[in-house]
């Protein structure tokens, strides 16, 4: 006997069909959700945490998640290696400028980006890196694609390297330790996204938003403007500052205020695609009202290049009828990566 006594297992003729679970939600809270027992192998504990991913997916497509395993010196390294990094010179951070190198690596200066196409540009700046094959593995830098390959550093700063690859790497474990729990909140086998993230797609940024007037914050230029995520899912750590908003299916905006010790968790649009919009990426933006500088690092995490983005079958129904042409995941991201950067061409 355990203490799982009361939960159970779905029976095969339970077997979700997503496609009619689709709801429209207006949310005015987001979940929290503990995710200390991420890497049990017990089905029942792994079930009960996958319930509670898929009402967060289905009905908001953003959740906290608590006790994610990141310490919290990993964290603070990687945030003020970046503090240091947004405080040089202007001319030493565009030496390292996004738009020179072929794989979206390097820095963005305020209102280079611009997420929102009706926008006039985003008030922050940001420093990206990604995936390198010798992260993980020791298979040889062959760039299958322009979005894998090297990253760019600022020169003979290598504590600024390690701080932001350890919250890189530590961001990306925990990133594997989900995939197999939203593989399972989908009703698929736990590895079914194994071996489609065998060389992740993982952008992590540091991002800086300047404080911005109040009376500004309806403008066309605000922190971030109002977009959903390219990949899979995102993982966001916040600093305490706050300004990240999620619209609610009224159009009502939500802030996502800071909860010390979470990561917030939002699903981005290779899922919504996966799963033919059951698993929603949902419109969000931050804007910086607080009067303080505000520091935030999303990592994005998709699969590899070549994956095809096909609809799962459950997710499929009369009412619910095939919504995306089939894609492969990079072209896909590369392509909305294009259209975010173009602005400041
Ligand atoms: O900084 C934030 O709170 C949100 C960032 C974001 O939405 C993004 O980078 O896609
Ligand atoms: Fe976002």
């Amino acid at each position: 006997m355990d203490n799982h006594d009361h939960l159970q297992l779905p029976s095969p003729s339970d077997t979700f069909l997503f496609a009619d679970r689709r709801t429209q939600s207006t949310f005015e809270q987001i979940p929290v959700i503990d995710l200390s027992n991420g890497t049990s192998s017990d089905p029942l504990v792994r079930r009960a945490l996958a319930d509670q991913i898929r009402d967060a997916c289905i009905n908001i497509g953003f959740f906290y998640a608590k006790n994610h395993g990141i310490s919290d010196d990993i964290i603070n390294g990687a945030v003020n290696a970046g503090k240091q990094f947004f405080s040089l010179p202007e001319n030493k951070k565009t030496e390292l400028d996004i738009r020179k190198t072929p794989n979206f690596r390097g820095y963005t200066a305020l209102l280079q980006e611009n997420t929102d196409p009706t926008g006039n540009g985003d008030l922050h700046e940001g420093f990206d890196i990604g995936w390198e094959p010798d992260f993980f593995d020791n298979q040889s830098l062959e760039a299958p694609t322009s979005m894998y390959g090297a990253n760019i550093w600022p020169g003979e700063w290598p504590e600024f390297k390690m701080a932001v690859l350890a919250y890189y790497h530590a961001a990306v474990k925990f990133g594997k330790v989900l995939f197999p729990l939203f593989a399972l909140a989908l009703g698929l086998p736990d590895d079914f996204f194994a071996d489609k993230t065998t060389k992740p797609a993982a952008i992590m940024r540091i991002l800086h938003y300047p404080p911005q007037n109040p009376t500004s914050a309806n403008s066309k230029q605000i922190g971030i403007g109002a977009h959903t995520d390219y990949e899979c899912f995102t993982l966001l750590w916040q600093d305490k500052v706050g300004g990240l908003q999620i619209q609610n299916a009224d159009g009502k905006w939500i802030d996502a205020v800071p909860i010390p010790g979470t990561l917030v968790v939002n699903l981005g649009d290779q899922f919504s695609r996966w799963t033919n919009d059951v698993f929603k990426s949902t419109l969000h933006r931050a804007i910086n009202v607080s009067g303080a500088e505000r520091y935030s690092m999303p990592l994005f995490f998709g699969t590899d290049y070549n994956v095809k983005l096909e609809p799962i079958p459950t997710c499929i129904s009369p009412d619910n009828p095939q919504k995306y042409e089939v894609v492969t995941a990079g072209e896909y991201v590369k392509s909305r990566l294009e259209a975010t950067y173009a602005k400041g061409e």
